[in-house]
């Protein structure tokens, strides 16, 4: 991977730039772990250079690792594209292993993944010559972009029916354009909400130990003119016991077949503060974010990220040198606190029944 671009983070709209693109041989990626200070892109050529960047959350978000998945699948493709397709079904099986095991939790890669090689089995058995089959996948790759960008804009058509004039939402982690193709999922709502001339006012937990929340939520909210004051994770349930908040929203990374949902750390805690306040809360995600193979929520991996993420901040030291630190990256949301699934074809509440 290398560095390519570096200008102040000021007066970036998310609305006009993708966190991934897809260029001509390479995976142009913001390199998140920078902002909201330096707003700086990565270049990846292939599976593995992808694969690392998704594992080192350079781009992170489910939407959005699954779009740069597909996209390191097919610049592996593309270069091998004077070999035989027996030779590129090889190349392909180990670089959809490399990248399915980049990140676990959310169930968006593996879909993104299983439909590229779904597209290059179908190709190969109508005996298409491999440069078609390269220019196919390059195709399905744009496809799952552009598909994740319409449901993006209809999960926060939906957002808007739940949401009051003036009221007050907490979110959790990032959700918006940074997370997925564009718009985002959770901040879609605010997105078109702002668009359509709606004052709704955020509050974002500054989400530990990765801090998505108040380095990257807070900052495209900013961006884009939208009301939002970042909080402490501990400070969410006096900003539900004083009224501030009356609803929450948060995005998934995987939701199992009951409903039980994955997301990050904290979101179980915000689901149970919740209903102690009498609160709705909301999950968004595209349907690609449901897992009907996942029975329940015990069965979803939960990803453990390094311990210095939690005991380092921006090369900080904030705890003792070989202490112990514990670091799930995500936690599950039992299905029966959450209030609705907001999906881009439409709402779901309780019971949760997800089938194929
Ligand atoms: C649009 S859903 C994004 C989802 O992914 C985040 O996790 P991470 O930042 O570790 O990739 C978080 O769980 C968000 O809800």
């Amino acid at each position: 991977m290398i560095e390519i671009r570096y200008h102040d983070a000021e007066g970036f709209f998310m609305h006009d730039v993708r966190p991934v693109e897809l260029r001509e041989a390479e995976v142009r990626m913001i390199d998140q772990r920078q902002l909201p200070e330096k707003l700086v892109y990565v270049d990846a050529k292939d599976a593995r250079e992808t694969a690392e960047a998704i594992r080192a959350m350079v781009v992170r978000g489910a939407p959005a690792i699954a779009l740069a998945g597909a996209f390191g699948f097919y610049l592996e493709a593309s270069r091998h594209i004077s070999e035989s397709a027996d030779k590129l079904e090889e190349v392909l099986v180990k670089a959809h292993a490399l990248l399915l095991a980049s990140r676990p939790t959310a169930v968006n890669l593996s879909f993104a993944l299983t439909r590229m090689m779904n597209t290059f089995h179908t190709l190969a058995l109508r005996e298409v010559r491999v440069d078609e089959i390269v220019r196919g996948l390059r195709a399905e790759a744009l496809a799952l972009q552009a598909e994740d960008e319409v449901a993006c804009r209809q999960i926060g058509e939906h957002l808007l029916t739940l949401y009051e004039e003036g009221m007050g939402v907490l979110t959790h982690c990032n959700t918006g354009g940074l997370a997925t193709s564009r718009y985002g999922t959770a901040l879609a709502g605010f997105y078109l909400a702002k668009e359509r001339g709606m004052a709704l006012r955020v509050y974002a937990d500054e989400t530990r130990p990765y801090l998505q929340g108040s380095r990257l939520t807070a900052w495209e909210l900013q961006q884009a003119g939208v009301d939002v004051t970042v909080i402490c994770d501990n400070m969410a349930a006096a900003v539900m016991a004083q009224g501030l908040a009356r609803a929450v929203v948060v995005g998934a990374d995987r939701i199992a077949a009951n409903g039980d949902t994955a997301n990050k750390i904290g979101t179980m805690g915000l689901a149970i503060l919740a209903r102690h306040f009498g609160i709705p809360f909301y999950v968004a995600a595209p349907v690609s974010t449901i897992d009907p193979r996942t029975p329940t929520g015990a069965e979803i991996p939960i990803e453990t990220r390094p311990e210095d993420e939690l005991t380092v901040i921006r090369g900080a030291r904030i705890a003792p040198v070989g202490v112990a630190a514990y670091n799930p990256a995500f936690d599950v949301t039992p299905s029966d606190l959450i209030t609705a699934i907001i999906t881009e074809i439409g709402i779901y509440r309780a019971p949760y029944a997800f089938s194929h």
